[in-house]
């Protein structure tokens, strides 16, 4: 949890006011918005949108300003989490369900800046279950498609009833051996009708990655620096 917290507060510095601020959801951007409600506090003027209730609760508690998607033009900065990291920065998404609306912010923001404690880091994505949101409609059919794509496909569930997102649909937690292409397993994951969004982030979208370790440490990758 300590690894989490190093990454999440180290994430504001990124921050300036005046901005237009996207918030993730999960428990590292939960310091995160804390943080940011600590700044707020101190005096620092900004806006946010949420990608979940969970966090826009979070955030009104704390005196953080909230928007509607609809009032702005684009996000300056969104802080997110994510359940797995591969060595060129894509991310696996939506362990907490939120990842349709995280990826709409994502692609809304300037600056897309990934949290996670160093657990998260993975030579190949795949070990955890890929989320997938489908419309609860056909589901039998959608899930026979999502299985030719090579995975098992399970659908989410909580407290013994499927699990419903906030835009209604289900989840299905998709388990493959290993995920070699992400970009392309999106992409073919995309056009079966009946799915809403994967937890495939491109490597592309990502500013950078900080990464808190237990020890206190943090570390950020730029995916795009040369090296
Ligand atoms: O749907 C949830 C999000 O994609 C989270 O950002 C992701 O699951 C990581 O969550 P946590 O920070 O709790 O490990």
């Amino acid at each position: 949890m300590e690894a989490k917290r190093y990454a999440g507060e180290w994430s504001v510095r990124y921050i300036e006011p005046g901005m237009t601020i996207g918030l993730g959801t999960g428990s590292t951007v939960f310091f995160a918005i804390q943080k940011i409600g600590e700044l707020a506090k101190q005096g620092l003027t900004v806006k946010a949108v949420a990608s979940s209730d969970r966090s826009e609760k979070l955030a009104r508690e704390l005196n953080i300003p909230i928007v509607s998607f609809s009032s702005i033009d684009s996000i300056d900065v969104t802080i997110d989490g994510a359940d797995e990291v591969d060595a060129q920065c894509n991310l696996i998404k939506g362990g907490g369900g939120a990842h349709t609306r995280e990826k709409i912010l994502a692609y809304n923001s300037k600056d897309f800046i990934v949290i996670a404690d160093s657990s998260k880091l993975v030579e190949k994505l795949g070990k955890f279950p890929l989320p997938v949101e489908i419309v609860p409609f056909a589901t039998s059919l959608t899930l026979q498609h999502l299985k030719a794509t090579g995975c098992e496909p399970h659908i989410r569930q909580e407290n013994g009833q499927d699990y419903i997102t906030e835009n209604g649909n289900l989840t299905v937690d998709c388990q493959f051996k290993e995920i070699l292409h992400p970009i392309l397993l999106d992409a073919e994951l995309r056009k079966i009708p009946g799915v809403v969004a994967t937890g495939l982030f491109s490597y592309s979208m990502v500013t950078k990655v900080i990464v808190g370790y237990s020890s206190g440490l943090v570390k950020e990758i730029n995916p795009h620096e040369k090296t």
